[in-house]
Formats: structure tokens, sequence, C-alpha cells
């Protein structure tokens, strides 16, 4: 459904993704792993729009999005949740979801949402930052899916986040995907929280695409050996 094919990706002369090629099926959910400095950000930005690929092609179900600006892509269907959550701390929960509303066909929060994310209905008055960051990292998610979106990319969700949310998260990203049946790409350096969401795992070093496996047949050792120093 999003195919990516030999995408570069650089910052004037510094060259961060080379020749990137992967497909992400219906309802499927990849993992990207990699170090810190290896692309990740590089890459799910370039894929969202927000930076522009040097050359290759981004196409989500055979519309081509590569040089279409960032609102279009969302329009197509993809959604970003990006590193550090980027919420806006002086508006509330509620208005935070709502800014997710601009290119969607809801006017208000969709039920499925407080739903699933009960302490944003609780906290739905309070300001986006005076949460925790979990809850920062829920309402990021939510915003993100108020577009109903066919690719939800997530930007290293884990980070700064006590792992028993962690957990949450990655139950409620579960229970999401199937109702909803959208697919996931998520960028991650924590193995564990990725081996409860993706069925299949790319690992990038150097800007490049080193390894690919299924969940099923994962060797966990050689992909922690890409993640460690
Ligand atoms: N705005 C920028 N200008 C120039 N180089 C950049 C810029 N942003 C990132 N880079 C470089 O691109 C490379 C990849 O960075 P990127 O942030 O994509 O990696 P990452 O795998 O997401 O790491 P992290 O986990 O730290 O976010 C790094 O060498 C980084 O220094």
């Amino acid at each position: 459904m999003l195919e990516v094919q030999r995408l570069n990706v650089a910052y004037r002369e510094s060259h961060v993704i080379k020749d990137v090629s992967f497909a992400v099926a219906e309802r499927e959910s990849v993992a990207i792993m990699g170090r810190n400095g290896m692309g990740k950000t590089t890459l799910l930005k370039s894929l969202i729009g927000m930076l522009p690929a040097r050359s290759g092609s981004i196409r989500l179900r055979g519309t081509e999005l590569s040089g279409l600006r960032g609102h279009a892509r969302v329009r197509q269907g993809l959604a970003f949740v990006p590193q550090g959550r980027m919420i806006f701390p002086a508006l509330t929960v509620e208005q935070n979801i709502l800014t997710g509303t601009e290119y969607s066909r809801y006017r208000a929060v969709p039920d499925y949402i407080y739903a699933c994310f009960p302490v944003l209905r609780d906290m739905r008055n309070r300001r986006g930052g005076n949460l925790s960051g979990g809850q920062q990292q829920m309402l990021a998610i939510a915003r993100a899916l108020v577009s109903d979106p066919r690719v939800l990319i997530l930007d290293e969700p884990t980070e700064g986040i006590q792992p028993s949310i962690i957990k949450d998260i990655a139950r409620t990203l579960n229970t999401l995907r199937k109702e909803r049946g959208f697919a996931i790409v998520v960028s991650e350096q924590m193995l564990s929280f990725a081996l409860d969401l993706a069925d299949r795992f790319l690992v990038i070093d150097g800007g490049r695409i080193v390894h690919e496996e299924a969940r099923e047949t994962l060797d966990q050792e050689k992909v922690r050996s890409f993640l460690t120093v």
C-alpha cells in the first residue's frame, strides 16, 4: 500500500538517507530500528513532507506523494506523531486534538478517541503543557488519528516515557490498528516496544536499510547488535 523506492534525502551536502526502499502492506506494522543519528527522523520527515526528498518515490495506494506538500499527504492518508510530541502547551487537551481535524471530516473529537484514551477525556479542559510525558504522547497520537489515516507514522514514541505507560501505549495502538484498520510505521530504539507492536523490522544504519526481518523469525541478538554502539 505504501511503497518507498530508492529514496534519497540530504541536508545541503550531507547525504543522510541513501537509496532506501521498503513497502508497507494494508494494516501492517513496521518498525524502523536504529541508533541515534542513523537517519530515522530524517526518513520519517521526508515521508510526511517536512523534508524534501532529493530523489526517489513515495507512493500511497498508487498516488505519488513526493512533491506534494505536507497537508496534501495528510489528505492522502499519512499522519505523523513527531519525536518529542510537539503538543501545544498553552492549548487545552481538546484544542490540541482539534488542531488535527483541519484536514479531516471531524469537527468535534470523535468518540472512539476518548474511548481509547479515557485520560484525555478526563483532562480535556487542562492545558497540554500540564500533562505528563506519557499523557502528552497519547495526545499527540490522538491528534494524528483524527485525520483517519491509512498509515500512522510515529517517531520514537517511547522516548522519555515511563515503562508502564509504554506498555499501555503499545496495547492501545494495537487495538486501534485492528479497529480502525490503519498501518503503522514506527521508528524505535527500544526493542521490547517494537516487539509488542511490529509485524516486521527494518534496521537502518548510516542511512541505509541493512537488515529486514519478520517478527516470527526475528533474530533479536542481531537487531540488538545494531542498536548498541
Ligand atoms: N537539520 C539538519 N541539518 C544537517 N544535518 C542534520 C540535520 N538533522 C539531522 N542531521 C544529521 O542527519 C543524520 C541523521 O539524523 P536523524 O535525526 O535523522 O537520526 P535519527 O536516527 O532519527 O536519530 P535520533 O534518534 O537522534 O533522532 C545525523 O548525522 C544528523 O546529524
